[in-house]
């Protein structure tokens, strides 16, 4: 015979209570993890690990609870985990609601501290001189391109990269008011270029002002009744706006890439990335070369760009990325062959590809 509710909710109490006492037995042998890094001065956040572990637990999944939701559960026990281990703390982009923010919190979850950095190269600073354990930065946008502050602070900084996070950053309209009553639109420039269809043919006499983050946007519009922003359904919680129109974004596939940046490297996990910055020698046909040794070692670019080396005008340094490992042989061979036609090349890092991550 079927059972009543209250029957059920007891069968769901029962289960609570394992689920509870085997989250804590984890976390016994969590801390005693924990206790081995202490000793061996090992990393606390382990990127190739929780990899290997997300995928091993999808494997076993056979529903109804869905992947996307196994992963949030144990992002969330991983982020306490982290928390047991080791206070750490995880510099951004901020101020607090930025999808920098949301970024973050995907990767490390809510168990963790974080410090809202006023510029990228501040999060650099915090990783570089270990007032934050990991510092989190836009590095590309799929509409608006490469976030050039990023890629030069690569160049000056010696922090690697560790992971990265990929987030499918959707913009909303939202203010008090109702959309017939909005007489100004703010947002950070990024964020209006990635809507500018959507305002152009919405609100076509409505005034754009520029402001440094969408978090800014969003406050700005809480403290005016005809003012609305652009900005994430977490900056509209975290003020009390009304979510007048999602995903207004003009490519609905726009997608904002960011790295993790620490003092560590990644060991491989079979599914990686690595980032490198190289300066070519000035002769003819260096940077043929240099694109030529990456087909011959089959090693496919999942990102060039080229930025002013500051030195010189005309000299050009080239951020890449590409598949594989810095410990690959066939990634040592590719670095070897470009060092024949580069004044240096760096290795920013390897580190295990990123799924993609909705903000819905
Ligand atoms: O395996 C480890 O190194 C742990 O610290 C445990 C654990 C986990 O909870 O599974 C926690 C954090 C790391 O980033 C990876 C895994």
């Amino acid at each position: 015979m079927n059972k009543n509710l209250s029957e059920l909710r007891s069968e769901i109490d029962r289960l609570d209570r394992s689920i509870v006492a085997m989250i804590n037995e984890r976390y016994g042998y969590v801390r005693q993890v924990g206790e081995w890094k202490h000793a061996n001065a090992s990393e606390i956040y382990v990127p190739e690990r929780e990899k290997a572990l997300l995928e091993k637990l999808e494997g076993i999944n056979d529903g109804p609870l869905k992947n996307e939701t196994l992963r949030a559960i144990y992002r969330e026990i991983m982020s306490g985990a982290i928390a047991l281990e080791s206070p750490v703390k995880i510099a951004f982009l901020g101020p607090e609601n930025t999808f920098s923010h949301q970024a973050a919190l995907s990767k490390f979850g809510s168990s963790v501290s974080y410090l809202a950095k006023n510029s990228i190269a501040e999060v650099f600073e915090a990783v570089d001189r270990g007032k934050a354990d990991y510092g989190v930065v836009p590095i590309e946008n799929s509409t608006e391109g490469a976030v050039t502050y990023t890629l030069d602070m690569f160049n000056q900084s010696e922090v690697s990269i560790c992971a990265e996070v990929q987030l499918a950053a959707h913009q909303n309209l939202m203010a008090r008011c109702d959309k017939e009553h909005i007489r100004v639109i703010y947002s950070h420039p990024q964020a209006l270029a990635q809507c500018r269809l959507y305002l152009h043919n919405n609100f076509p006499l409505v005034p754009q002002v520029e402001v440094r983050s969408t978090a800014e946007a969003a406050k700005r519009a809480a403290m005016d009744d005809h003012a609305a922003a652009v900005a994430s359904t977490l900056a509209a919680d975290a003020n009390g706006l009304k979510v007048l129109d999602g995903s207004i974004e003009d490519n609905s596939r726009n997608v904002t890439r960011f790295l993790v940046i620490a003092r560590q490297n990644p060991k491989p996990t079979g599914e990686d990335k690595t980032s490198i910055v190289f300066a070519l020698k000035d002769k003819v046909g260096a940077l043929m070369e240099c694109l030529t040794a990456f087909g011959k070692e089959g090693v496919s670019m999942s990102m060039i760009e080229s930025r002013p080396a500051k030195t010189r005008p005309g000299e050009y340094l080239f951020f890449v990325d590409f598949n594989g490992h810095r410990n690959d042989t066939h990634v040592q061979e590719l670095i070897e062959e470009l060092q024949k036609h580069c004044l240096y090349v760096k290795t920013l890092g390897s580190y295990p590809c990123g799924l993609s991550i909705s903000n819905d």
